[in-house]
């Protein structure tokens, strides 16, 4: 038996059983451990470059005080994480309506990857500081009458962020707490779970036909493994966006909660998924999104080429214009 290297021990992913990466071959050449990609079974990709954090969370500096909250704001998101508990809130606030702009996913981006850098975080509850909206998707006008290079820019933040809350490593749960139309039920699909606030007015779905556009295949992708198939492709075609109510019935959302318990049961669940040893219960995420990941991640180049082809149509384009038109007319 060859002896396991000196950084080997119980915050080991592979622990007790030492993983290939672990045992020091007879050239005592020192291996790193721990190195959560040796350890994970083939064909399973680690969620992030991040070490496990199960038994990280809640290590407090010497000195401070418990429930230490640190709040961290660019312009668009506030996040506050509470390092007692490991658990950050990301909340929208990007007013009049939390659209997804090139701004807006860059710090989604950047807050998101600073909390994955940040071993007292494990989980992520995400909602919006906006009354009535949690997000209403892609910023249209960032699709519109821009260059090809604009177009290419925006389109792999979108993927950027897709990536990023898809395959994160931390629980992830969206506090759906208003109207959560295309990239913003995107947002959410992407999450572990997803709470809505029981209001029949607030509304979630991919929409895109109704403007005339085409959700990508990785939206169709996220969407079928929440909902299965069948649903899917119902909603898809129609572009539907279902009431809360329906929402739930169709499992696009996993439960309603009135709008002043949403934050409470939030946290509840949160702790619900933070009870698990996290390497268990990442690897077995990992396992179940590999392939959607890995489907755009292969196809990346290819996915931005036709997202700039097919929006610089001036058919595509048009049905934008007066899908914004009707929009400017309806706020008044
Ligand atoms: C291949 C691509 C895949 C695409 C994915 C997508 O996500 S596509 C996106 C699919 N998304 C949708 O289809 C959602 C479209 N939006 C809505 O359905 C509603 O705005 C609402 C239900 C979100 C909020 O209703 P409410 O009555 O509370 O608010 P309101 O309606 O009065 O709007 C206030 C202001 O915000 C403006 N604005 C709104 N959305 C966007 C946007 N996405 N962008 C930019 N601007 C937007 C609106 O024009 C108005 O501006 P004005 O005139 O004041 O200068």
């Amino acid at each position: 038996m060859f002896p396991v290297s000196p950084n080997y021990g119980s915050g080991c992913p592979c622990f007790p059983t030492p993983c290939a990466q672990a045992v020091l071959g007879s050239t005592s050449t020192p291996v790193p451990c721990p190195a959560l990609p040796a350890c994970v079974p083939p064909g399973v990709l680690p969620l992030s470059r991040r070490p496990p954090a199960w038994g990280r969370a809640a290590r407090q500096p010497p000195g401070l005080p418990l429930a230490l909250a640190r709040a961290f704001s660019n312009n668009k998101i506030l996040v506050e994480l509470d390092e007692s508990s490991g658990v950050a809130t990301m909340k929208f606030k990007s007013p009049p309506v939390n659209s997804l702009s090139l701004d807006f996913l860059t710090e989604f981006c950047i807050s998101l990857e600073k909390l994955e850098n940040n071993r007292a975080c494990r989980g992520v509850i995400l909602t919006s500081a906006i009354p009535k909206i949690f997000s209403s998707g892609l910023d249209i006008t960032e699709m519109c009458g821009k260059s090809t290079e604009h177009y290419a820019e925006f389109w792999r933040a979108v993927q950027e962020m897709w990536l990023r809350v898809y395959g994160c490593n931390m629980v992830m749960i969206a506090a759906v707490n208003g109207s959560s139309p295309a990239g913003g039920c995107l947002i959410a699909l992407s999450c572990d779970y997803r709470i809505m606030v029981d209001n029949p007015k607030f509304s979630i779905g991919l929409n895109e036909t109704q403007l005339g556009i085409v959700a990508p295949f990785w939206f169709k992708d996220t969407f079928v493994n929440v909902v299965g198939q069948r649903i899917a492709e119902r909603s898809l075609q129609l572009g539907a966006l279902h009431p809360a109510p329906e929402a739930l019935k169709l499992g696009v959302v996993d439960e309603l909660v009135p709008e002043e318990k949403l934050q409470e049961r939030a946290a509840a669940v949160m702790a619900q998924w933070l009870a698990l040893p996290d390497h268990a219960r990442q690897i077995t995420k990992s396992m179940m999104r590999k392939t959607v990941l890995d489907r755009l991640i292969s196809h990346r180049e290819e996915d931005i080429q036709h997202f700039i082809s097919f929006t610089s149509k001036e058919s595509i384009q048009k049905s934008l214009r007066m899908y914004m038109e009707m929009l400017r007319k309806k706020s008044g």
